[in-house]
């Protein structure tokens, strides 16, 4: 089991800003990449566009005058044309453009942006009660799959308990829970607009096939259920905990979370697939910052392409006798290579409580708990 844990990825990096000058085309994907979806309902009000490799979001979003000074500034640009004799302080606020929300300072020492231009979302770099004004009057439901299956049961309580604490917090929420072992599932009191579903799968005596398996069974609960029950998805691995507020500056169309282990690393560390062999394959010089298999997520109707490809890229690798360094994670890394996500979560959204906090880490909202492997895993 010890290969398996990350202390593997432990070797601390120089720390140059993430990968550049990045090869793939994220406007035009290998066609193998691209996955229109087939037969996708209107079950929700959604005015989604599904032209072949072209999605859009499925509730764009209204433009809301939260700032007072944006009706000022219309006047002052008349004011500012009609007469140069008057006083110049309207004009020159205008050009000044709109002091920043509530005194929102942003961020100097990290980079909160990609070179495709998608944020990255760190403390300090958004305003939380901006983000839930114009995100609440939406009515939007978020769902979550969560995988617990054999031992892994164990982990639910404190995920659930703790994501009533800090996850979506006054949002609509749809948990899905895949597990063998339904009536383990705790029972764990929901606010209001919260709901739970229980989704039989098969158990496992390999936790490596539980692992890729996931993108298959989340590709089926949403074409069955999900599709018509929510907006937007978080995929998340159970063994883990909330303990800060994780709230509607996650939404976007496809989300990825920085791997906390390599965030300050050069590409030529990541753990990507390097065998040709594997359709998880990434060359040693491609890569633009390597995602944890652990959290992705978007609107319902990405994470469903991004579930579908990855699930039948495993599916062709199984077939060639080949299983991806990372397994899903791996293929996760490959697509999001190829279709770029519109934004992207620091390792707040997924840290791990074996690594030691960094200073640019000014809030740990989601990390990874200790496990005993020994204890929980079912073929070692
Ligand atoms: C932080 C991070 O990036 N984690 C990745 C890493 O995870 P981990 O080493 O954290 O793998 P893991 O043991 O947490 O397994 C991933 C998830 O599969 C489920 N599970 C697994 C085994 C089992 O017996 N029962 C069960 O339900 C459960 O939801 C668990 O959270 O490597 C995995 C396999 O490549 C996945 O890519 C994970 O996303
Ligand atoms: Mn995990």
């Amino acid at each position: 089991m010890g290969e398996r844990a990350r202390d593997l990825r432990k070797t601390q990096g120089g720390g140059r800003p993430p990968a550049q000058g990045h090869q793939g085309d994220p406007l035009h994907p290998p066609s193998s990449q691209q996955g229109a979806i087939e037969g996708w309902g209107q079950p929700r009000e959604r005015g989604a566009n599904t032209q072949r490799g072209v999605t859009t979001h499925p509730r764009p979003l209204q433009p809301v005058p939260l700032h007072p000074a944006s009706s000022l500034h219309q006047a002052d640009v008349g004011e500012g044309q009609r007469g140069m004799d008057k006083p110049r302080e309207a004009g020159d606020r205008w050009r000044e453009g709109p002091a920043p929300a509530r005194g929102h300072q942003g961020r100097t020492d990290v980079v909160a942006v990609t070179p495709w231009l998608a944020p990255i979302v760190w403390e300090g770099t958004f305003d939380p009660d901006l983000v839930d004004i114009i995100y609440k009057s939406m009515n939007l439901t978020i769902a979550t799959t969560v995988f617990a299956v054999g031992k892994y049961v164990r982990f639910l309580q404190d995920f659930l308990e703790t994501a009533e604490k800090h996850f979506m917090v006054d949002f609509n929420v749809r948990y899905y829970v895949f597990t063998d072992r339904p009536d383990d599932v705790p029972s764990v009191n929901l606010s209001q607009g919260r709901h739970l579903s229980v989704i039989q799968v098969p158990g496992s005596n390999r936790w490596q096939e539980i692992s890729a398996r996931r993108m298959e069974i989340i590709q089926t609960a949403i074409e069955r259920q999900i599709s018509r029950e929510a907006d937007y998805i978080f995929c998340l691995d159970v063994d883990s905990k909330f303990h800060a507020r994780w709230g509607a500056e996650s939404l976007g169309r496809l989300v990825a979370v920085i791997h906390p282990w390599f965030y300050q690393q050069t590409r030529d560390h990541f753990t990507s697939e390097r065998r040709p062999a594997s359709t998880a394959y990434i060359p040693m010089d491609e890569g633009d910052y390597y995602y944890a298999g652990a959290v992705f997520g978007g609107s319902v109707e990405d994470v469903y392409t991004l579930t579908k490809v990855c699930r039948n890229q495993l599916e062709e690798d199984a077939r060639n006798s080949i299983e991806a360094a990372w397994q899903e994670e791996s293929h996760l890394n490959r697509y999001l290579l190829y279709n770029k996500p519109s934004k992207l979560l620091s390792p707040e959204y997924q840290w791990d409580d074996k690594k030691t906090k960094t200073n640019e880490v000014k809030v740990i909202r989601f990390s990874s708990v200790i496990k005993n492997f020994a204890e929980i895993c079912p073929n070692e």
